[in-house]
């Protein structure tokens, strides 16, 4: 069994690679960072440090890598006798992995067993989003050729990899705990053998569990906690005053959990306490410019802060707690990100209501619309 995996970083050497390493599976490594590619080449393994309770390591051998810039037809060649295809490289890169994939279907003879294509990314329906740019590279008419060639399945993927150390070299350090969920119902009775994995009837809750509590939570701490004068995220989740702010937003986001799908306010509540420990980890070295990165998508529609605050509004419920993180969002000024340079521009460039638009995607006459101006004009006053 061969797996191609797309984006050899953290998550993907730490998470996605070991869990396919693990599971049998031959590991191909793609990615665009040359340095990285050359160095994986080169070795015949790398650790994976697990840091917190029950901690150990593991070594992770027998894989091969693909530098998909500069050898796309290596990768093709990879690709086309491959099982699997998993991506983690960001949803906003998925674009740039498309390509790679529609030659490959083209290219894959209809009766062989189809790729089974997972993007393991921090959204909602990633998978659908890949699925959605490989099909605008082809035509409606060859569409449902390729797309009967793979299984697209979406997946929740949980687990915390920080930067790592300029001298760890390949070597990874992740916490303990991982979760990885995939819909079963892409796959009929033919789900992939995963043990790390779990396949689960519905993604929906699992994932929007995830997203609204694990980076919610997480990216509250790290935007309260840079306006706090934090660098670490244990140290910011040491402040009460910022642990406070935390749960406020998450109360919120629990509520609308617990209300939405079959969790209840106990498993919730128990799920909360658990994320908070782990972030609060003082072996994991993480910090509020990793965990805040990219503020522009994570103020996005869909995702951590807009997504529930918004259904949260609709059903008629303040957020207080979820509009005072935004409002700490938009604070977030890390001259090395530049969706940070970028969201700093556009804040002193333009009106609050038109900031809200075009970067929170809500429009006017939303409930939630006037109190998001409310801490744009805020911000905007440096209140
Ligand atoms: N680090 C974490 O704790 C977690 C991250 N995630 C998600 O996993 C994804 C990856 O995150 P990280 O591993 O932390 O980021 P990372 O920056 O460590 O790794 C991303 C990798 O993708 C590569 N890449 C960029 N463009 C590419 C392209 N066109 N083709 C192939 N590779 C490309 C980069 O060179 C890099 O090696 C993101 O969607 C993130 O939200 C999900 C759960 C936890
Ligand atoms: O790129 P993003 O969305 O910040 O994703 C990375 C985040 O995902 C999470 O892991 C957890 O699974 C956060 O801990 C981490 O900060």
């Amino acid at each position: 069994m061969k797996a191609v995996h797309f984006g050899a970083g953290n998550i993907g050497r730490g998470f996605v690679g070991l869990l396919l390493h693990e599971a049998g599976y031959e590991v191909v490594f793609a990615d665009v960072n040359a340095e990285l590619i050359d160095a994986l080449a080169a070795s015949d393994h790398y650790t994976v440090h697990e840091v917190g309770v029950g901690a150990r390591d593991q070594v992770v051998t027998g894989y091969r890598a693909i530098n998909s810039q500069a050898d796309a037809a290596a990768l093709l060649d990879e690709l086309s006798s491959a099982d699997v295809a998993t991506t983690a490289v960001g949803p906003t890169i998925l674009r740039f992995i498309a390509p790679h994939l529609v030659i490959a279907l083209r290219e894959r003879p209809a009766d062989a067993p189809p790729l089974v294509i997972m993007a393991c990314e921090n959204a909602i329906n990633a998978t659908n989003l890949l699925r959605d740019e490989i099909a605008a590279l082809s035509s409606p008419e060859e569409w449902p050729e390729l797309e009967a060639r793979a299984v697209f399945a979406n997946t929740a993927v949980d687990r915390i990899v920080p930067g790592q150390a300029a001298d760890a070299g390949l070597d990874v350090t992740v916490e303990t705990f991982f979760e990885w969920a995939i819909e079963r119902p892409p796959f009929g009775n033919a789900a992939p053998d995963i043990p790390g994995a779990h396949f689960v009837d519905d993604l929906a809750p699992y994932i929007e569990r995830k997203l609204f509590t694990v980076n919610t939570g997480h990216a509250a701490t790290a935007y309260f906690g840079a306006t706090a004068g934090h660098s670490r995220i244990s140290d910011a989740l040491g402040d009460p005053a910022v642990a406070e702010a935390v749960e406020r937003a998450l109360e919120e986001t629990s509520a609308l959990i617990v209300a939405k799908h079959d969790f209840t306010a106990e498993e919730q509540d128990a799920y909360r306490a658990t994320i908070l420990e782990r972030f609060r980890n003082p072996e994991l070295p993480d910090t509020v410019e990793r965990v805040g990165r990219q503020p522009l998508r994570k103020l996005s529609r869909h995702e951590r802060f807009i997504g529930p605050a918004a259904e949260l509004a609709e059903l008629g419920r303040p957020v207080p707690g979820l509009l005072a993180a935004v409002g700490a969002a938009l604070r977030f000024d890390v001259a090395a990100d530049p969706e940070s340079v970028e969201l700093q521009a556009l804040l002193s460039s333009r009106e609050p209501e038109v900031f809200v638009h075009d970067v929170t995607g809500i429009e006017p006459g939303h409930p939630l619309e006037p109190g998001l101006v409310s801490v744009v004009a805020a911000a905007k006053g440096g209140a």
